[in-house]
């Protein structure tokens, strides 16, 4: 069976500069006029609560926009604020404001794994409704019916081998049946200890110093998609 094809997003399939400097700034903007328009609907109040909870029980949701958009400015990979996010970019997507790159090599590569019949799979932080949009809004069009399956925090967190282990068994596969590809060393490491076979992505445009030699940490490198070969050992 063809190995599974599991991505990271920020960093391997697209710019963090699109993240950092486009998706983040228009949530922190965006923030206080969603929870004042959306702030009572069931599954908005159920992330703002958590927030609320989390930070000692503070009523006023003004406080909670404060602490998330805290959050933002520290990039904390936090459920809640990711799930809030997705919602909020949601609007951006569909009124245009924004379209999603996704790097040329990328979309090459997996349209080609795509056809050659390997499951293609996402996993990121960023909220699973997220992940659906951006692909969805890419600009190289929809790229939503090249994916599989896709996995956010909800399996747990980037850096833990048991969330690697969590996603193999949900696909119905061995851990290395599954090709994991990331920009950060410290996931890298996560799902090899769970058995996956990772390649880290060191794009020159997200990182200007080339990580080589014992920073690497043994996974294999490229600095694009197309020089992934899914067959080798
Ligand atoms: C999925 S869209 C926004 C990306 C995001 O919020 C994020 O935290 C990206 O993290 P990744 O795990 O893809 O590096
Ligand atoms: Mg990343």
């Amino acid at each position: 069976m063809k190995p599974v094809i599991l991505t990271d997003i920020e960093g391997t399939t697209s710019s963090i500069s699109f993240v950092k400097d486009v998706l983040f700034p228009y949530a922190r903007r965006a923030l206080p006029g969603f929870v004042r328009a959306r702030g009572n609907e069931p599954e908005v109040r159920h992330w703002l609560d958590q927030v609320a909870m989390e930070n000692g029980g503070m009523c006023q949701d003004a406080m909670v926009v404060e602490t998330l958009q805290g959050w933002i400015d520290q990039d904390r990979k936090h459920t809640a604020l990711k799930a809030l996010q997705g919602m909020v970019w949601d609007a951006g997507y569909r009124s245009g404001d924004f379209t999603a790159p996704v790097y040329p090599d990328a979309v090459e590569a997996l349209r080609r794994w795509d056809e050659a019949g390997h499951v293609l799979a996402v996993y990121s932080s960023g909220s699973v409704p997220a992940q659906r949009l951006l692909f969805g809004n890419s600009d190289a069009g929809d790229l939503l019916p090249l994916f599989d399956a896709f996995f956010d925090t909800a399996v747990g967190h980037k850096r833990e081998a048991d969330s690697y282990r969590g996603i193999a068994r949900s696909l119905g596969r061995e851990p290395g049946e599954v090709l994991f590809l990331s920009d950060v060393v410290e996931e890298l490491d996560a799902a090899r200890d769970a058995g996956m076979r990772t390649v880290l992505v060191d794009r020159r445009e997200d990182y200007p110093q080339p990580r080589t030699g014992a920073a690497t940490n043994g996974h294999v490198r490229v600095e694009r998609f197309t020089d992934i070969d899914p067959a080798a050992p």
